[in-house]
């Protein structure tokens, strides 16, 4: 099958968004005419209820060369890594750090690549996430994945991925973000031959950009950087799968065409990307280091105001400037949950053993924070210069529920076991005559 190439982007967040690969695609002035053009067949994919709130309100038109419906029945589908079961052992306090995934022995496409590593919550609820690494060294090849129990949040670490989705082609690179809508069929190629990321599928409410407050109308991640597929589509037939994931378990069924048959479509129910270098970071211009919510590029809300289901931040390049302060993340204990991951260069709370690709975890009330090394380095440092931070890009799952690790993450060889020891060499400063 012919790779489907990019078909450019639209930009913004939100947006009532109108793209048609073949001209005269788009009904005017309705979406379901008696007749579509070109004889396609008109097809409403919702992500919200359909009496969801105008401004929270998702939903695309797709005119397609064949409905969704078109397909043999399912049948169950093994796949013991990538699953939604975080009952299956203990949720532990102890904090916890994983070596990066090796690039896997056999053949593995992104599907195969798929191996779950922690979440909470569940597609039976709608709220919760799952957290998912991949490590993948062949296309999908005949094969299209869809995921019915959340939005996928996919961030690369190494090697590009073209995301062909039924709404058009996202080319995604490491520091780049995609968002793929629950429901939306696509495949993945890898145009590096190999890729590794993290996934973040979310059950609960679809992710948008976190209000501003006091900010004011710019800053942090500005809408107009992300960037949502023009209309693409692939005309071909042949023996193909269609895989489906539903309540935590994989299923596939044959189709015998792609169905990345989207001719043109309208809607604001999208896939889209976003590189996370285009975010305006803000920070302390003059003493102590703010909480890491400053870094929120995306939010996926609970019934609580102000407390996620999710939240994206990141920890990109920046200056710190901040006076008679210790600057790096402070020691912490925190309600919510944080599952960290490094996309490259070295996060500035560990001095060693946070490699890219690695993750963290560290879950509610875990103490945690910069390790001996960066302690000892931070608490000596000449303020009178900025700590000028380049080269890395860091981010966090943050979520109000407690972050529970699936059993092969235990008992992966990745694990670090010693990664407590980190702040073992923690020295006992007090003295009560010092200032
Ligand atoms: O390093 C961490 O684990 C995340 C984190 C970042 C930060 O800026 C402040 C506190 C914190 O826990």
């Amino acid at each position: 099958m012919s790779a489907m190439q990019s078909s450019g982007y639209q930009s913004g967040f939100g947006n009532e968004f109108a793209t048609e690969a073949l001209p005269g695609t788009l009904p005017e002035g309705q979406n379901s005419p008696q007749r579509v053009a070109h004889g396609l067949y008109a097809e409403q994919l919702s992500g919200t209820a359909f009496t969801a709130p105008r401004h929270a309100n998702r939903r695309s038109w797709l005119y397609r060369i064949r409905p969704a419906a078109v397909h043999e029945p399912f049948e169950p589908l093994a796949h013991e890594r990538f699953h939604n079961r975080f009952d299956e052992a203990p949720a532990t306090p102890n904090q916890l750090r994983w070596d990066p995934l090796p690039m896997p022995a056999q053949s593995a496409d992104f599907i195969d690549g798929l191996v779950t590593l922690a979440g909470n919550g569940g597609p039976a609820e709608q709220a919760g996430i799952g957290i998912h690494l991949y490590a993948a060294n062949r296309p999908m090849q005949g094969r299209f994945f869809y995921d019915a129990d959340g939005e996928l949040l996919i961030v690369p670490q190494q090697g590009r991925l073209r995301i062909a989705t039924e709404l058009g082609v996202l080319d995604v690179e490491p520091q780049e973000i995609a968002v793929i809508p629950r429901g939306v069929r696509f495949r993945v190629d890898l145009p590096d031959g190999e890729a590794r990321g993290y996934v973040c599928e979310n059950f609960g409410a679809l992710l948008r950009l976190p209000e501003l407050g006091p900010i004011g109308s710019n800053c942090l991640a500005n809408p107009r950087d992300f960037l949502t597929p023009c209309a693409a589509y692939e005309d071909v037939e042949g023996d193909f799968r269609l895989v489906a994931k539903f309540q935590g378990a994989l299923w596939q069924a044959k189709i015998g065409h792609s169905p990345l048959d989207v001719v043109g479509w309208h809607g604001n129910y999208v896939p889209y990307k976003y590189d996370l270098r285009r975010f305006n970071t803000i920070g302390s211009i003059s003493y102590d280091h703010p909480d890491p919510s400053i870094f929120t590029v995306l939010t996926s809300p609970s019934d609580t105001p102000g407390t996620a289901n999710v939240d994206l931040a990141i920890f990109p390049p920046r200056w710190l400037v901040a006076q008679h302060t210790f600057r790096p993340p402070w020691f912490h204990r925190n309600v919510a949950s944080e599952f960290m991951g490094l996309v490259t260069g070295v996060y500035d709370a560990k001095a060693e053993g946070f490699a890219p690709g690695g993750a963290s975890l560290h879950n509610c009330m875990s103490g945690h924070g910069p390790d001996a090394a960066t302690f000892e380095k931070a608490s000596n440092a000449d303020l009178s210069k900025p700590d000028v931070i380049g080269g890395t890009m860091a981010f966090m799952f943050e979520t109000r529920r407690v972050i529970r690790p699936t059993r092969q993450a235990l008992e992966s060889p990745q694990l670090q076991k010693k990664y407590y020891a980190c702040w073992q060499g923690i020295a006992r400063h007090f003295d009560p005559e010092r200032k």
